[in-house]
């Protein structure tokens, strides 16, 4: 069965795929965006990541008429009362631009003190399968706590990842190598729980 992974974002799409395919799901057949026709997709509108989840499945599940997986994630920052959160991917007002978006971020936090750095990146990932009767969603959430360093420093991964420093780590997420980061981060904890959904489904054939 062919499942379709609905991300605009290629280094997230890696991830979720890279993370996915681990699992080693049988029967399962993770396609992309690129290989089904343009839709229309809704904006992340919501106020939270489930909702923003669970709308980008949809989408994708309703064009296609695919089952399909999405993931809306962010960073919410304890100083910034769970900012920048679903507003992550345009903080600076460019959607992408990670660089501007994470500047920004330190020079909000640059006279916040070292203890009071704490932040987390959510995840929350959807499955919507097309059914007779509409659609069978299952969201799941994955949080990954740390805090924000001053620097960014790192390249790999993506977006926030150089000014995030994992708990228990001295390394920066863009320190981390693919495999430290999936066996530890937020969407990696999301698509776990999906896992047993997404077996019952290929055992639907
Ligand atoms: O919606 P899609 O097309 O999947 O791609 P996107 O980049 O717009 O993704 P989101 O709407 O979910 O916004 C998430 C933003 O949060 C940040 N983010 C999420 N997960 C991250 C991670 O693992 N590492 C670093 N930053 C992350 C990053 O800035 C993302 O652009
Ligand atoms: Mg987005």
């Amino acid at each position: 069965m062919r499942v379709l992974v609905a991300s605009r974002n290629a280094k997230k799409l890696r991830e979720l795929r890279r993370v996915l395919d681990r699992a080693g799901i049988e029967g399962i057949e993770l396609v992309g965006l690129d290989t089904v026709p343009p839709y229309p997709e809704a904006p992340e509108t919501g106020e939270t990541f489930e909702a923003n989840a669970g709308a980008k499945a949809r989408d994708g599940a309703a064009a296609t008429g695919m089952a399909c997986v999405a993931d809306d994630s962010g960073l919410e920052v304890d100083a910034l009362r769970g900012m920048p959160g679903v507003l992550s991917a345009r903080w600076s007002g460019r959607h992408g631009d990670d660089e501007a978006n994470t500047a920004l971020l330190l020079g909000q936090l640059q006279d916040v003190p070292d203890e009071r750095r704490g932040a987390a990146f959510v995840s929350a990932c959807a499955l919507v399968v097309p059914s007779d009767d509409g659609f069978v969603t299952t969201v799941v959430r994955g949080e990954w706590r740390g805090s924000i360093v001053r620097e960014p420093r790192g390249d790999n991964g993506f977006g926030y990842d150089p000014v995030f420093r994992p708990e228990g780590e001295e390394r920066t997420a863009a320190e981390l190598s693919a495999d430290e980061k999936d066996a530890q981060s937020h969407r990696g904890r999301a698509l776990a729980q999906l896992v047993p959904a997404l077996a019952a489904l290929a055992a639907t054939g």
